[in-house]
C-alpha cells in the first residue's frame, strides 16, 4: 500500500467521541493545511462497519468504504499515521440494535439470525460475526501499547482534583471469584521450539476425534490452554448470590463481554439463568421458542416476551420479580428506569466499571438510587484479585488523593493479538470428552477433561511482540528514569513462559541504572500503590488484559477518567497509531446531548494524540511545519488545562465544543507568536485575534443552545448534517474558521 505520506487518518467512531469529532475536525484541519498536511477521515463506526459489510445490498449512494479493512493493511505501512478514536464493541442487543436503525433508514441489511437454519443465514451470520465485540481494536493494534498521564495532566490534577468517594474501614465490599474450576487454575503452556503446526481436537468418549481448529505457530510462540468448568462456575454463582443475600450486600458483575466476544457472554449468561433459576426452568421451552438468549441478558426475555398476548407476558413479568425476592439486591445500571447488571452484557464493562466503583469509595447504585457496598463478582480469579487488593489498600489506607499521589503508567504486550483477547476463534463450548492440542507428528502437547458446557479456549502470544514489549519497557524506564515492574507471576503456567523471554530479551538492552523487576500480580500491585501513595512513579510492564485493566484503573484513580491519558501504539512495521485516551466512547454523555443538548465529553485524549502524531509527522516526513503544530498544540493544551477550559458535566456551563474552540484560541495564539516561521505565524495573526476579540461571543453562542433536548436523528447512524447543527453552532466561530480557509 502506498499512502500521501502528509496524511493523517482520524477514524469516525460512534457516540461521544463521534459527536466531538464533528466541532473538533474543522478546527484542526485549518492547522493541518497550513502544514500540507491532509486529515482524511476512515469510518469505522459500527453502522459503517455493518453496511460495509453488505455492498450488495445497497443501492450506490449508499455505499460506504471499508474504512477497517483500510486501516487494518494501512498498519503495515511504515509511514502510517492514525489518531484512533474508541467505538463500540459491540453486544449483539447493540448490533442488532444498529441494524434495526439502518433498516428504518432504508437500508436493505439482512436482520441478524441468532440461530441460522439455512447456509445463507449461516453466510451473513459469519459476517456479522466479523463485526461483533471487539472488532476493531485487534485489527489496528500492530504493536504493543504504551499509555501514560502526562505530566501536564497530572500537574492540571493537582490543582483540580476530581472528587473521590471516602472509603470506610468498614466497608463490605469485596472482589468474589472462583476459587478453582476456573482458568486460572487449568492453564498449561508450551512454547514452540520451531515453527510447527497444531491442531485443537475434541475427543468423545466414545473416541471419535474432531478437528476443531488448524494452527501455524512461529518459531518462539507461546500457545496457552485453559478450561473454566460450567459446573464449577454455576455453582460459584450461586454460593456468591446466596453469600451476597444472606449478609446482606449488593450483588454485581463485572465481565468483559465486549472485548472477550466468545467466553465472557457466554459466563454471563450463566450469571442470568443462575439468578433467574426458577424463571427459566418454569419457561425454558417457552423461552427456547421464542429464541430467548440469557448470554443477551435478561433484557433478550423481556424483548422476547413483548410479543406475546398481556396476561402471558404479565406472568412472566411477576415471574421475574419473584426470582428478585429471595436474591439479593442487583447493582443498577440505571436504577430509575430499573435497568440492572444483568439486563444488556455491555453495560458493565470490567475495565471501567470496577474502577469507577473504587473511586466512588467502594459503591455502587442499588434499586432505590443509593449507593451501597456490593459484592463485586469476577468470576475469573487470574486478574480479579487485583482488584482486592486495591480494595483492601483503600480500606486501610483511605482514598487515594489525586492532589498528591504519583503515577502508574503501563507498557502493555498488545500486538498480534496477544493472549486471551485474541481467542476467540480459538475458544469452545464443550461437549462432555477430551479437549486437546496435538502436534503435526501426533504428539499431545496440552490436554484438558471437559464437561458439557465447559468453557476451553487457547491463546496465542508471539514471539516478536514479546521481544518489542521488553524494548518498550525499557525505552520508557529510561526516559521517565522511572522503574518498571513486570507483572509475572511465576505460578501461572502462560507467565512462566513469558518470564523465560523476558529475562532472555532484557540482555540485548542496556539496563545499567534502571530498576526492572518481576513481580506476581497481587507483589506487583501492592508495590505500585504504596509508591503512588507516597508520590512515586511506577512503570506497570503487563500482558494484554492487565494493560486493558490497569489503563482504566490507575488513570480513574488518579485523574478521574482515562480520557486523559497519552496512548500510543507504536506499530512493529515502523509506522504510528495514537489512541486517544484509554476509556471508550461514553454511551451515557450522548443520553445528556439527547435530552439536554450538552456534550461533557472530554476532548484531552484527541488533543494529546494529534499532537504526537504531528510530531510524528514532522519527523518522518521532515515537515518542520508539523513539529511547530505539534509544539504550539502541546502549549495551547497546557493553557487550556492551566485555564480549567475542560468541558464541565453541567448543562449550561462550556462543554465539549467550548473547549474546542479554547483549544482553536490558544493554539492559533501560540502559532501567532511562534518565532520560528514567521510566515506561519502571520498566516494565524488574524486568527488569533478574531477568536481572541470574540471570546465572549462566542462562548455565549455555545452556552445559549444547551438545555433543551437535541436532535440527532438516529444513535448509530446519526443524520451527519443534523450533528453538524448540533456541534457546530457558534456562527462567529464557523465564520472565523472559513476566513481563515479561505
Ligand atoms: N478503545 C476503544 O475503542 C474502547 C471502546 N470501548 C467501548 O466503549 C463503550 C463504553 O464503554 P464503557 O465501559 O462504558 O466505558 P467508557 O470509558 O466509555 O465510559 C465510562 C465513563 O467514563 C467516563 N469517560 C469516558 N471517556 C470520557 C471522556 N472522553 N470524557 C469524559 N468522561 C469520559 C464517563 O464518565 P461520566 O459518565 O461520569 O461522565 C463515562 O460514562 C463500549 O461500547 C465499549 O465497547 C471501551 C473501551 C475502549
Ligand atoms: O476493544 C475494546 O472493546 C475495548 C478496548 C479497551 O478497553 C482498551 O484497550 O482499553
Ligand atoms: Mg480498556
Amino acid at each position: 500500500m502506498t499512502t500521501n505520506n502528509q496524511t493523517i487518518y482520524y477514524t469516525l467512531t460512534d457516540e461521544a467521541p463521534s459527536l466531538a469529532t464533528c466541532s473538533l475536525l474543522p478546527i484542526v484541519r485549518t492547522f493541518t493545511s497550513a502544514a500540507g498536511i491532509d486529515v482524511k477521515i476512515s469510518d469505522i463506526s459500527l453502522a459503517g462497519r455493518v453496511l460495509s459489510a453488505f455492498p450488495e445490498n445497497l443501492s450506490a449512494d449508499q455505499n460506504v468504504e471499508d474504512g477497517l479493512s483500510f486501516l487494518g493493511e494501512l498498519t503495515q505501512d511504515p509511514n502510517a499515521n492514525i489518531v484512533k478514536l474508541p467505538n463500540i464493541s459491540a453486544s449483539i442487543p447493540q448490533l442488532k440494535a444498529c441494524i434495526a436503525e439502518l433498516q428504518a433508514q432504508g437500508y436493505d441489511i439482512p436482520d441478524y439470525p441468532e440461530a441460522p437454519k439455512t447456509d445463507a443465514e449461516t453466510e451473513i451470520q459469519t459476517r456479522y460475526g466479523k463485526i461483533l465485540g471487539s472488532a476493531v481494536n485487534p485489527v489496528l493494534r500492530e504493536g504493543n501499547s504504551d499509555r501514560r498521564a502526562p505530566g501536564a495532566v497530572k500537574a492540571f490534577v493537582r490543582k483540580f482534583p476530581h472528587s473521590m468517594g471516602k472509603w470506610s474501614k468498614a466497608s463490605r465490599t469485596h472482589a468474589d471469584y472462583m476459587r478453582g474450576g476456573d482458568f486460572f487454575s487449568s492453564e498449561q503452556s508450551i512454547t514452540m521450539e520451531d515453527a510447527g503446526d497444531v491442531r485443537i481436537e475434541f475427543v468423545d468418549p466414545a473416541g471419535n476425534v474432531e478437528v476443531k481448529k488448524e494452527l501455524s505457530l512461529e518459531k518462539g510462540e507461546i500457545l496457552d490452554s485453559m478450561n473454566m468448568s460450567c459446573q464449577a462456575l454455576r455453582d460459584f454463582f450461586e454460593e456468591s448470590m446466596n453469600d451476597a443475600k444472606e449478609t446482606g450486600v449488593m450483588w454485581s458483575l463485572h465481565v468483559k463481554a465486549t472485548m472477550m466476544k466468545v467466553s465472557h457472554p457466554i459466563v454471563f449468561g450463566h450469571a442470568v439463568t443462575v439468578f433467574y433459576k426458577e424463571l427459566f426452568d418454569q419457561y425454558g421451552e417457552l423461552f427456547d421458542q421464542l429464541g430467548v438468549n440469557p448470554n443477551n441478558g435478561i433484557g433478550s426475555v423481556y424483548d422476547k416476551i413483548a410479543s406475546l398476548p398481556r396476561s402471558k407476558r404479565e406472568e412472566i413479568e411477576e415471574a421475574i420479580h419473584a426470582c428478585h425476592e429471595h436474591r439479593p439486591e442487583m447493582a443498577m445500571v440505571d436504577s430509575v428506569k430499573g435497568i440492572t447488571n444483568l439486563h444488556v452484557p455491555s453495560d458493565v464493562i470490567v475495565d471501567a466499571s470496577m474502577p469507577a466503583m473504587i473511586r466512588n469509595g467502594g459503591k455502587m447504585w442499588g434499586p432505590d438510587g443509593k449507593p451501597k457496598d456490593t459484592k463485586a463478582v469476577m468470576p475469573e480469579s487470574t486478574y480479579a484479585r487485583i482488584y482486592q487488593e486495591m480494595i483492601n489498600y483503600c480500606k486501610t489506607n483511605g482514598a487515594f488523593d489525586p492532589t498528591n499521589i504519583g503515577t502508574v503508567p503501563n507498557v502493555g504486550l498488545m500486538a498480534k493479538k496477544a493472549e486471551e483477547y485474541g481467542s476467540h476463534d480459538k475458544t469452545f463450548e464443550t461437549e462432555a470428552g477430551t479437549m486437546r492440542v496435538v502436534a503435526a507428528d501426533g504428539t499431545v502437547l496440552m490436554q484438558h477433561e471437559v464437561e458439557k458446557g465447559d468453557i476451553w479456549r487457547a491463546c496465542q502470544t508471539k514471539d516478536e511482540p514479546v521481544r518489542d514489549w521488553v524494548k518498550l519497557a525499557v525505552t520508557r524506564a529510561r526516559q521517565s528514569d522511572t522503574p518498571a515492574v513486570f507483572w509475572l507471576d511465576h505460578k501461572r503456567a502462560h507467565d512462566a513462559q513469558l518470564i523465560k523471554k523476558v529475562e532472555k530479551y532484557l540482555q540485548e538492552h542496556d539496563t545499567d541504572g534502571l530498576e526492572i523487576l518481576i513481580k506476581t500480580y497481587n507483589q506487583a500491585i501492592r508495590y505500585s500503590m504504596d509508591r503512588m501513595f507516597h508520590g512515586n512513579d511506577t512503570i506497570s510492564v503487563t500482558g494484554n488484559v492487565l494493560r486493558d485493566y490497569l489503563t482504566d484503573l490507575f488513570p480513574i484513580i488518579e485523574l478521574g477518567t482515562s480520557a486523559k491519558m497519552l496512548s500510543i501504539v507504536p506499530m512493529l512495521k515502523g509506522g504510528g497509531m495514537y489512541e486517544t485516551g484509554a476509556g471508550g466512547s461514553a454511551p451515557k454523555h450522548v443520553q445528556q446531548v439527547e435530552e439536554e443538548n450538552h456534550l461533557r465529553w472530554d476532548s484531552l485524549g484527541e488533543f494529546m494524540a494529534l499532537a504526537v502524531s504531528l510530531e510524528d509527522m514532522g519527523i518522518k516526513q521532515n515537515n518542520s511545519r508539523a513539529a511547530i503544530l505539534s509544539k504550539t498544540l502541546d502549549a495551547a493544551t497546557g493553557k487550556l488545562l492551566e485555564e480549567n477550559k475542560s468541558p464541565s458535566r453541567k448543562t449550561g456551563e462550556l462543554d465539549n465544543r467550548g473547549s474546542h474552540f479554547y483549544l482553536g484560541m490558544y493554539w492559533a495564539q501560540a502559532v501567532a507568536a511562534q518565532t520560528e516561521d514567521a510566515e506561519l505565524a502571520a498566516q494565524f495573526a488574524p486568527l488569533a485575534k478574531t477568536l481572541t476579540d470574540n471570546e465572549a461571543k462566542i462562548v455565549a453562542e455555545l452556552s445559549e443552545v444547551q438545555g433543551t433536548a437535541a436532535e440527532l436523528d438516529g444513535y448509530y447512524h446519526a443524520n451527519r448534517d443534523m450533528v453538524k447543527k448540533v456541534m457546530r453552532p457558534s456562527a462567529t466561530l464557523n465564520a472565523a474558521l472559513a476566513a481563515q480557509n479561505a
